[in-house]
């Protein structure tokens, strides 16, 4: 037809991020197998959880991701060594928030895909090593650690995302085991936190979890607000909990209300005092761009393309978009870039809610990027300075890498038969909840 713009092929970019992600899959086996991380540089193996004593969290994170890629046979490889490695009683103690986003998560998602029985045995044996964290809690705002072998808890000084990011993990286990504990006990951490909003509406991110006091006065939807908004929508997306969603429009009108500001005619959102609206920093972090997809997908879409559009600036500006920027200069307050996955995130929840080609061209500039500045000899690596000519690179990989953009880039650029592109979920650590076509 005349006139529409030619759709490019983007099939060629598609077999360019399979064929990275197994190139740095096959270092990993041979190099790393069952660490939480390779060291991409050297070629060493580190851990992430606690020190001395890896859990394999990049191979359990890449699962899903071979997965969707076709790669049957490193699935089962993967799966294997789960089979024959996975134990989660490790006398130590976990972060509750990490260990479930990511093992909780990643097993989950395994199973959803491979429906190898084990991997949700699994899932359910970590997730109830999790739930004293929450049960010893006298507020029910789950303690930020716990120890996996005994259940001792510790560290009752956290923030909303450390107590708000499960329902999606825990609900899908409720969904699958019958069980209603997991879904029952994530949900009500989200109550307690809903229900000591500001007059304005707002919520600072530190909290408490034995008085239930806040201990700071700020509001950001970046770190630690993040995805504690994202879950309160995941959760009415997911299991069609009305209250959630009722939670979540509160509280992003008030956002969109008090929270947000135009500068040079970008929309961005400053972090701002909860209880008074002032504006308190016109730093933005780059885990903030994934807020551009849930108000994309949670029916604020002009909103959602014109928080992408700001940072498409930062990227356009800098090439790898830095930890955190201020907005008001457009200069890099944190020069490094640990891998963040979190604009190529938005790019493909904006472009499955629009279908507009102009996220999957920034995501594959991103793409494009990324291979550029972090590839090196046995793997991908963060980014100390991306203002560095080269960009100077750090001798780690983090395990989001292996479930985030890279399966965001395959998921934009394949169009593959594996994925339902229609209905689906993917968690706030990219693990594919429901929408697998096996
Ligand atoms: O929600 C998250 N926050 C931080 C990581 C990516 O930056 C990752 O673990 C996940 O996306
Ligand atoms: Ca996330």
């Amino acid at each position: 037809a005349s006139g529409a713009p030619a759709r490019r092929d983007w099939k060629p970019v598609a077999e360019a991020v399979r064929r990275e992600f197994l190139w740095a899959w096959q270092h990993y086996v041979e190099r790393a197998m069952g660490a939480d991380h390779i060291k991409p540089i050297s070629g060493g193996r580190e851990d992430f959880f606690v020190e001395g004593h890896s859990i394999g969290l990049s191979l359990v994170e890449a699962i899903d991701t071979l997965w969707l890629m076709e790669a049957d046979s490193e699935v089962e490889r993967a799966v294997q060594w789960v089979k024959e490695n996975l134990s989660f009683d490790v006398d130590a103690s976990f972060q509750v928030f990490e260990t479930n986003i990511r093992m909780v998560g990643g097993l989950a998602a395994a199973y959803h895909c491979t429906g190898e029985q084990r991997l949700l045995e699994l899932a359910v044996d970590v997730a109830d090593r999790l739930l004293p964290a929450f049960t010893e809690s006298p507020t029910g705002l789950p303690y930020r650690y716990v120890n996996l072998a005994t259940g001792a808890v510790s560290r009752p000084e956290t923030n909303i995302v450390e107590v708000g990011t499960y329902v999606a993990e825990f609900g899908i286990l409720s969904e699958w085991t019958g069980d209603r504990r997991y879904f029952d006990l994530a949900k009500q951490a989200m109550r307690v936190v809903y229900d000591k909003r500001t007059e304005l509406g707002l919520l600072p991110h530190d909290i408490h979890a034995e008085t239930g006091e806040w201990r700071n006065r700020q509001a950001t939807v970046g770190p630690p607000g993040d995805s504690y908004y994202e879950y309160l929508w995941d959760g009415y997306a997911l299991f069609g909990d009305e209250e959630l969603r009722q939670w979540y429009d509160a509280l992003t009108d008030a956002i969109l209300a008090h929270q947000a500001e135009r500068h040079q005619n970008m929309l961005w959102f400053p972090q701002v005092d909860a209880f008074t609206g002032e504006v308190l920093s016109r730093e933005q972090s780059v885990l903030a761009s994934f807020y551009a997809g849930l108000l994309g997908e949670s029916g604020r879409v002009a909103e959602g393309r014109a928080y992408h559009d700001a940072f498409n600036t930062v990227q356009d500006e800098f090439g790898v978009i830095p930890t955190s920027v201020d907005y008001s200069t457009m200069s890099a307050s944190d020069r490094s870039n640990a891998l963040r996955p979190e604009f190529a995130d938005s790019a493909l929840m904006l472009w499955l809610e629009t279908g507009d080609e102009i996220f999957r061209e920034r995501a594959n500039v991103h793409f494009d990027h990324m291979v550029k500045t972090s590839k090196t000899k046995y793997g991908f690596a963060a980014l100390a300075d991306v203002t560095g000519k080269p960009p100077s690179q750090e001798d780690t990989c983090p395990g989001y890498w292996w479930s985030e953009q890279m399966k965001y880039y395959w998921l934009l650029f394949s169009d593959t038969p594996r994925f339902d592109y229609r209905n689906n979920y993917l968690s706030t650590e990219a693990n594919l909840l429901r929408g697998a076509r096996r």
